[in-house]
């Protein structure tokens, strides 16, 4: 297994590159399927495992899928007949991939995805999903682990989410694009992936207006077609360098970087003294050495992304007081706090709050990740933490940063990647060999 080393200490300084967004990029992938001509032309595709994932998914429904890593690149090509089945073997290793299910339903009146599951983070059942389907003419049934729908053609409705769910929005808008006549959408998650996956739609042929807002109105079509796209800015990957610049005390400028689509995590390092400017060439963080506390609390976009959680309470726990975080959206997404008391972090959890008692003097430890973003707030606690930090499990981290530590070295981190075998004991001497 590979860690990742972090010897902590260092300010963080220089400029960097932002990565296309996973959460955009995959149902973007998705709505190939709903092409029925021409070929689907993706830039700025992120390199992580979650997106070949998906592409597997994609091929084995025998879409056409090229991906060229350097260029990041994808194109793809749905003119073919498809298959209407995903099975357990490509559903079950990512969750997202529960966002064929509408594509595939408006494309060819029938679908059958093995039920994807939970995740460390929660219970992510998929009901909302099931529910605007069945709205618009949808037979739904669950069987063997399988959801499977059919229809003889898709009808326009009208749908209130219970709740702004990012991925139930994003498969009945996908599934509407194709339904005869008009669905009115209301209670819709508003995250700028949805901006980005209804642009790409529009650009295909379909009618779909008010993607931001509650409200999305979408008019049928007969038939969509490939495009050309460039991916949306990967707004949790620029606000982990946000937070990578503040918890040492940093000055990073992150290139590109879009303030709108990042203004409650701006909102709140400013409101713990850090210094947030937007600049011609993105945006610029500076850090300070007296971090406020702040209480923290997750919502749907435009509130505070749960996707930012763990990065923003290591903020907290070097802050001077007590900080809060509430978690609204994920029922168990407060595993890295177990992590972070190896490293002498003082946490309390009370129900869906943590209570952070600053400042911690926080040192190295062996911690282990246990989902995407946990992974990322260990390295950052690593960064501002005196010694060694390793971090294992590094397989979440895969799924959603691109070169994360090659891209903290080159702002001066002292960090490194190996493979476990190769380091038993980490003290100076070896870690020198490993050049940190
Ligand atoms: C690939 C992707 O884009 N992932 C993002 C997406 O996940 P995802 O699309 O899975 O998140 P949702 O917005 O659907 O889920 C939010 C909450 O709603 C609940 N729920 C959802 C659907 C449903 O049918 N029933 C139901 O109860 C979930 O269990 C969860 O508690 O949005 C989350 C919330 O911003 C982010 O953390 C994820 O990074
Ligand atoms: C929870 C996340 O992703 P996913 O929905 O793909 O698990 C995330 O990106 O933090």
């Amino acid at each position: 297994m590979e860690k990742i080393i972090v010897h902590g200490g260092q300010k963080l300084v220089g400029s960097i590159e932002i990565e296309g967004a996973k959460n955009a990029v995959l149902p973007i992938l998705a709505a190939s399927l709903l092409a029925k001509k021409g070929v689907l032309n993706l830039e700025s595709v992120p390199v992580l495992s979650d997106v070949y994932m998906m592409n597997n998914v994609l091929k084995f429904l025998n879409v056409k899928v090229e991906m060229d890593e350097k260029n990041k690149t994808v194109s793809l090509d749905a003119t073919s007949d498809l298959s209407y089945e995903a099975p357990f073997k490509y559903v079950s290793k990512m969750r997202a991939s529960i966002v064929v299910f509408g594509p595939l339903l408006a494309r060819l009146g029938h679908a059958k995805v093995a039920m994807p599951g939970g995740c460390a983070i929660g219970s992510r059942p998929i009901d909302l999903h099931l529910k605007g389907l069945e709205a618009m003419g949808a037979h739904v049934e669950q069987h063997d682990g399988y959801i499977e729908a059919t229809t003889d053609g898709l009808v326009g409705a009208d749908i209130y989410l219970d709740f702004p769910s990012v991925g139930a929005t994003e498969n009945i808008m996908m599934a509407a694009t194709l339904a005869k006549g008009i669905t009115i959408l209301e209670n819709v998650a508003r995250e700028p992936e949805i901006v980005d996956l209804a642009n790409v739609l529009n650009k295909m042929g379909a009618n779909i207006s008010g993607a931001g807002t509650e409200r999305l109105k979408i008019v049928g079509v007969k038939e969509l077609h490939g495009t050309e796209h460039t991916i949306v800015q990967d707004r949790i990957e620029a606000g982990t360098f946000m937070v990578a610049a503040a918890a040492t005390n940093g000055n990073i400028l992150i290139k590109h970087a879009i303030a709108e689509h990042n203004r409650p995590l701006i909102s709140k390092l400013e409101e713990m003294g850090v210094s947030v400017s937007e600049e011609e060439e993105g945006i610029r963080v500076i850090g300070t050495e007296n971090l406020k506390p702040v209480s923290v609390k997750t919502l749907p976009h435009p509130g505070f992304p749960t996707d930012m959680q763990p990065q923003i309470s290591i903020l907290q726990l070097l802050a001077n007081g007590e900080s809060s975080v509430t978690e609204t959206v994920f029922e168990n997404r407060f595993m890295h706090f177990e992590e972070l008391k190896r490293m002498n972090a003082n946490v309390r959890i009370e129900g869906n709050s943590a209570l952070i008692h600053g400042p911690a003097k926080m040192h190295g430890a062996e911690v282990a990740a246990t989902d995407l973003r946990a992974a990322a707030a260990l390295i950052l606690a690593g960064l501002a933490a005196t010694g060694y930090t390793q971090v294992t499990h590094l397989k979440y981290l895969d799924r959603g940063y691109y070169h994360f530590h090659q891209k903290l070295a080159s702002l001066g981190a002292e960090i490194k990647r190996v493979d476990e075998s190769d380091v038993v004991v980490v003290n100076k001497e070896q870690l020198s060999e490993y050049h940190i």
